[in-house]
């Protein structure tokens, strides 16, 4: 492929920088040399929505002590999924992305949370301004893509006109769409950031799934299913993207 859109995610939640451990990933992070490390660290910067949230990203990276040269067979290959809060988007791009490095692929996550702090830090939750986060992050994914560097972007991306210019943005094949289908009350069970019970609490506005639509995919290349009696681990859903990435040849040498 010539590029390929990657989405990586990152692991947002209310956790101390003394306890970043998901158990459910079945390995462990912070992890040494040539692994997917994943450091932490609050972020007391003040959020859009009005809110100084007290966050803890864990960005999924390489170790500072790995290069190119570690990993070989890189194919151009640019991921996108998107879904509302809480559907395991950040645990997902953060499974994924060490799958890929344990497979010698080099990977980038983009998540939407941490990127809104940062490069995005201007934009709001209303349609406009997602449309432009969501371009922004496909433009820097494409120069990850570009670079050989698979590019994991986890977003929300409630609109299908924004996941359809990003897709517009790659050639054709190399955008590969993952929708976590995952039942709202399943998201609000979970709330890790307490922004469903705010939102409820009509502290938070244009709050997606609550007072803001997400539009479902019509056609995306891979649909992960949670319910609460059938959820697969972390793993396992990252395992089947990459048997969709390896089966259709972005994995190839
Ligand atoms: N109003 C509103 N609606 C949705 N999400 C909100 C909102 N306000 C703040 N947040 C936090 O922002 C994270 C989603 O950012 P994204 O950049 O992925 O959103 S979007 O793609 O532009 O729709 C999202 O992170 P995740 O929970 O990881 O999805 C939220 O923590
Ligand atoms: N497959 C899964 N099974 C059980 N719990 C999960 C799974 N994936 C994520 N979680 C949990 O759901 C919560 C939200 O996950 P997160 O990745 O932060 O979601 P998002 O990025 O979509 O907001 C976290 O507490 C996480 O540990």
């Amino acid at each position: 492929m010539a590029v390929a859109l990657k989405l990586l995610p990152s692991l947002i939640g209310n956790v101390s920088p003394e306890n970043v451990s998901l158990p459910e990933l079945g390995f462990p992070i912070n992890s040494g040399r040539n692994w997917i490390r994943f450091g932490s660290h609050f972020d007391h910067r003040k959020s859009k929505i009005g809110q100084k949230f007290k966050l803890v990203k864990a960005v999924g990276r390489l170790d500072e002590t790995s290069s190119f040269n570690d990993v070989n067979g890189q194919a151009d290959c640019h991921c996108t999924n998107g879904f509302p809060n809480g559907k395991g988007k950040s645990t997902l791009a953060c499974a994924l992305s060490h799958s890929l490095h344990s497979r010698g692929k080099l990977s980038y996550v983009l998540d939407g949370d941490n990127v809104r702090h940062g490069l995005n830090r201007n934009l709001s939750f209303g349609a406009e301004d997602r449309a432009e986060n969501i371009r922004r992050v496909g433009e820097v994914a494409k120069l990850f893509a570009d670079a050989g560097v698979i590019c994991i972007a986890s977003l929300i991306s409630p609109y299908r006109k924004d996941r359809d210019a990003c897709r517009a943005l790659l050639p054709k094949g190399d955008f590969i769409e993952v929708f976590m289908d995952v039942p709202l009350q399943l998201c609000e069970a979970r709330d890790p950031k307490g922004l469903y019970k705010l939102a409820r609490a009509g502290k938070i506005k244009d709050f997606t799934g609550i007072d803001d639509p997400y539009e479902r995919p019509l056609n995306c290349e891979i649909v992960l299913e949670q319910k609460p009696d059938t959820c697969s681990s972390p793993c396992e859903m990252a395992e089947t993207v990459v048997s969709y990435l390896e089966g259709h040849g972005y994995l190839q040498a």
